[in-house]
């Protein structure tokens, strides 16, 4: 049985859109509407943010708030490695995407020798680089972080020297090699990419498996073909943007995209991922309440949350119905 430690962000700094970081609130809210103890029952460590940056002027055009995305990560990552070096599996909540890469930062920081596999469930491939971002947003790069695939060929942006230098210093967090090689990636309900993903995504055959075939052949099923393709992998990280799902469910999230999963797919999906016993941390993000009415969101996220921790723990029970 997996002993766990939840840890919170509550940053937004990466994020386009503000309030992701009040998603962590958000979802403590819906635990006690649920009246569930999960906040209360498990260790939670909470991680600093550096949130009061944005009262301050963005230097960095194509990576806002790069300096503080750093320190973020740098946070992220520690205490990743502190849990995962004490026997606990780390469940992190984060606010923007961003602070994902820290998290796969912290697990080869702990596991150096170890290849490690991601399942990145989400609307977006988060596959920017400094050099082809089309916002400057760094909630879209943590997967370049992370491989190291700058994808300068397809660059569209001339990120400045000071840009640059803060770029290859997230690169070294944790360790000073590439984290994650891009084909042992797979994507769950990837659909809004721009040209420079797409490239990405051909060039090392990454497999998005779409929400069209969880709908036809069931989330079990291509939960554990996600786990398939990964299986040379020794360990397992799983990242859940909220995204993912449908924005006709909710539109707590900052970037929402048309045609995503339901939250009963995203649970299922989840669930599966999570019982392997390969999996050593599970992420959730981009809760974002104040794009939300009645926190519809957060209710749905804690259920998945919730649930998913139950089968990471291995105390799941079938539900029936
Ligand atoms: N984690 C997220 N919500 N990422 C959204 C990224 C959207 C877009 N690809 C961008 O780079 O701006
Ligand atoms: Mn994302």
């Amino acid at each position: 049985m997996k002993d766990i430690k939840v840890l919170t962000v509550r940053s937004e700094i990466a994020a386009g859109t503000r309030g992701a970081g009040m998603g962590i609130d958000a979802l403590i809210v819906a635990s006690l509407g649920q009246h569930s103890s999960f906040f209360n029952e498990n260790t939670i460590q909470n991680i600093d943010d550096v949130n009061n940056i944005l009262f301050k002027n963005n230097n960095f055009l194509n990576a806002k708030h790069i300096d503080g995305v750093l320190t973020m990560l740098k946070r992220v990552s520690n205490n990743t490695y502190d849990t995962l070096a004490g026997g606990q599996t780390p469940i992190v909540l984060a606010g923007d995407h961003s602070t994902a890469a820290g998290t796969i930062s912290g697990i080869k920081q702990a596991y150096p020798n170890q290849r490690l596999g991601v399942i990145w469930i989400d609307a977006h491939a988060d596959f920017h680089s400094p050099y082809t971002t089309p916002s400057g947003n760094m909630h879209g790069m943590p997967l370049s972080m992370v491989t190291y695939v700058d994808n300068t060929e397809e660059g569209v942006n001339s990120p400045n020297q000071e840009t640059i230098e803060y770029w290859e210093e997230i690169k070294k967090v944790g360790t000073k090699e590439a984290k994650v090689k891009p084909e042992d990636i797979v994507f769950i309900g990837v659909r809004d990419t721009e040209g420079p993903e797409d490239v990405i995504l051909d060039k090392f055959g990454i497999r998005n498996i779409s929400v069209d075939e969880v709908r036809k052949n069931g989330p079990e099923v291509m939960a554990n073909d996600a786990l398939n393709i990964l299986k040379e992998c020794d360990m397992i990280y799983i990242s859940f943007d909220v995204d993912s799902m449908d924005p006709t469910i909710s539109k707590g999230t900052g970037t929402p995209v048309a045609n995503g999963l339901t939250v009963e797919e995203a649970l299922a999906i989840n669930k599966t991922l999570v019982a392997d016993e390969k999996v050593i941390c599970w992420e959730m993000v981009e809760v974002n309440p104040t794009l939300d009415q009645n926190n519809i969101m957060a209710n749905n996220a804690f259920k998945i949350l919730n649930e998913t921790v139950k089968s990471l723990k291995g105390k799941s029970i079938s539900l029936v119905g």
